[in-house]
């Protein structure tokens, strides 16, 4: 893609650090001014992404490739809405607790949208919106979050390697080798130079 292209995946992925507001998660908890975080700033972190056919989910190429290049063998939808989700109230809560998975977390939104906050090296809490047509790859071992926005929809596929294992380790879980591995390829990574950690 040349510089002065825009990448298609902002129409459907938008990523800022979120405000200190205790108001409704739903919110987008802008910072004054906004302070947006490009894609690129997300890979650094190990948060992949890309653009897809929502609508041909089922004949896309695509997303086809990825999921044999990654080994997602499988495959199944989750809804989330007051009206679909059986104990919405109780999921709702369970998937805004800061948490963790010894597994990559991969979501693709084929309606609806919803947030996922990440933390960056410093800790502070990157709001990722994903909407239709966004898949995004957490790494094993980043602590995260998950919200629906104020429209309070969110179908999004769920893809996994092997048999899905969807535990969420609530934080703090730093001594899981899962986390282990998180910091020292994404935090305490080199970057040129120096190295970047939490401490600087
Ligand atoms: C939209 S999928 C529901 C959220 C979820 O599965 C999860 O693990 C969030 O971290
Ligand atoms: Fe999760």
């Amino acid at each position: 893609m040349v510089a002065t292209e825009k990448d298609p995946r902002e129409e459907v992925i938008q990523a800022w650090y979120m405000d200190d507001s205790d108001e409704d998660q739903r919110l987008p908890h802008h910072r004054e001014p906004k302070e947006f975080v490009s894609l690129d700033q997300l890979t650094e972190l190990g948060v992949l992404s890309w653009r897809l056919d929502a609508d041909n989910y089922e004949t896309d190429e695509g997303l086809k490739k990825i999921r044999e290049e990654r080994g997602y063998s499988y495959m199944d939808f989750c809804e989330v809405s007051p009206e679909k989700l059986p104990n919405y109230e109780e999921k709702i809560k369970s998937f805004f607790e800061e948490h963790l998975h010894t597994d990559e977390e991969i979501r693709y939104t084929v309606a609806g949208s919803g947030y996922f906050d990440v933390r960056d090296r410093n800790e502070r809490w990157i709001r990722v919106w994903l909407k239709k047509g966004g898949l995004i790859v957490l790494p094993a071992g980043i602590y995260h979050r998950f919200t629906l926005d104020t429209d309070n929809y969110i179908k999004a596929m769920r893809l996994f390697v092997g048999d899905p294992v969807w535990t969420p380790f609530n934080r703090p879980h730093d001594h899981l080798p899962a986390r282990q591995e998180y910091v020292k390829a994404f935090v305490h990574k080199e970057t040129g130079d120096h190295a970047v950690d939490a401490a600087a």
